[in-house]
């Protein structure tokens, strides 16, 4: 799936030393990353490692107060229009309004995103298509599953026809047919367009399927950085040169990020916050 580089096209996102603190709490601490033009790049973590406030420092919700942030060249940080354009983000939190229809839900991000008015209904129409809504267009958004409705925020990010679409937590809450069907869409509509997609996720097991690249990030960092396929066999070539058994079988992606993390993976997930984001979910649903 990874596809070359064009060394004339500039990476989709760079983060040179990016820095955000909340107070006293170094949420991005330092973060260099890299996202090529056309790949589906996994930031993985924790909660708390801050992949949430990395992201909205690119979206240009939060400011950049150190380091550098660019998407195809454009400095959020001196150009905050300029990279908005370029972008379709589908946040953690509900984005959807269950009191309109999902295609009245569509056609408000159309106006938002200054979709010219000419084309604003044929555009709402093939977004919608293209994360199979169609018939379900005409109906309230309160009547839609959650995977329904996420892949309603889907269409809701690509009626701009973003070149780079920036995903916290797409499949968070969701049964495991509603995650691969949001997987599905995403895929297809980076086939057809070519779209760069930066998503984040907990879920090893969907970045080793459907990620390019990942970087697991654990305390406002990128700890390792690859394709999931370098990374488990870099974790098991270390482990056989530690005395592993030439037999045993590949380390997961899980594997690895316990490797990198140590105990991150469990010293905080299922705190206060990670209730709250699974709850958000959950109340869609409902
Ligand atoms: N608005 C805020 N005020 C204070 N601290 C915050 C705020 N948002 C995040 N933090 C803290 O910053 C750190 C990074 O949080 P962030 O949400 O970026 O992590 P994350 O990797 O996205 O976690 P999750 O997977 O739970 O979304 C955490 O310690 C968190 O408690």
């Amino acid at each position: 799936m990874t596809r070359d580089s064009d060394p004339d096209q500039p990476e989709a996102v760079t983060c040179t030393g990016l820095a955000y603190s909340f107070g006293e709490t170094n949420a991005v601490d330092g973060l260099d990353l890299s996202v090529r033009p056309g790949e589906v790049f996994g930031l993985l973590g924790p909660n708390g490692a801050g992949k949430t406030t990395a992201i909205r420092c690119i979206t240009t919700l939060l400011p950049v107060p150190a380091g550098m942030v660019r998407v195809f060249g454009s400095d959020a940080a001196k150009d905050r229009m300029g990279v908005r354009r370029l972008l379709g983000y589908v946040p953690q939190q509900l984005s959807a309004d269950a009191g309109l229809t999902g295609r009245e839900n569509v056609a408000l991000f159309a106006r938002v995103f200054d979709v010219s008015r000419g084309e604003r209904a044929e555009r709402v129409g093939q977004a919608l298509a293209a994360v199979d809504l169609t018939d379900a267009a005409d109906r309230l958004a309160k009547t839609y599953s959650g995977g329904m409705i996420r892949r309603l925020e889907l269409a809701q990010a690509l009626v701009s026809a973003p070149r780079l679409l920036i995903l916290d937590e797409p499949t968070i809450g969701l049964d495991p047919i509603a995650r691969t069907g949001v997987w599905e869409h995403i895929n297809a509509v980076r086939e057809a367009t070519g779209m760069t997609v930066l998503v984040t996720t907990h879920y090893m097991d969907e970045a080793d399927q459907y990620c390019d690249r990942v970087g697991l990030m654990h305390r406002g960092r990128v700890r390792a950085l690859g394709t999931p396929t370098e990374l488990r066999q870099g974790l098991g070539e270390r482990r056989r040169a530690e005395g592993a058994p030439a037999s045993a079988p590949l380390p997961t992606l899980e594997d690895v990020f316990r490797d990198v993390a140590g105990s991150g993976l469990d010293d905080k997930s299922g705190d206060f916050r990670d209730v709250r984001s699974t709850r958000r979910t959950a109340n869609r649903v409902g």
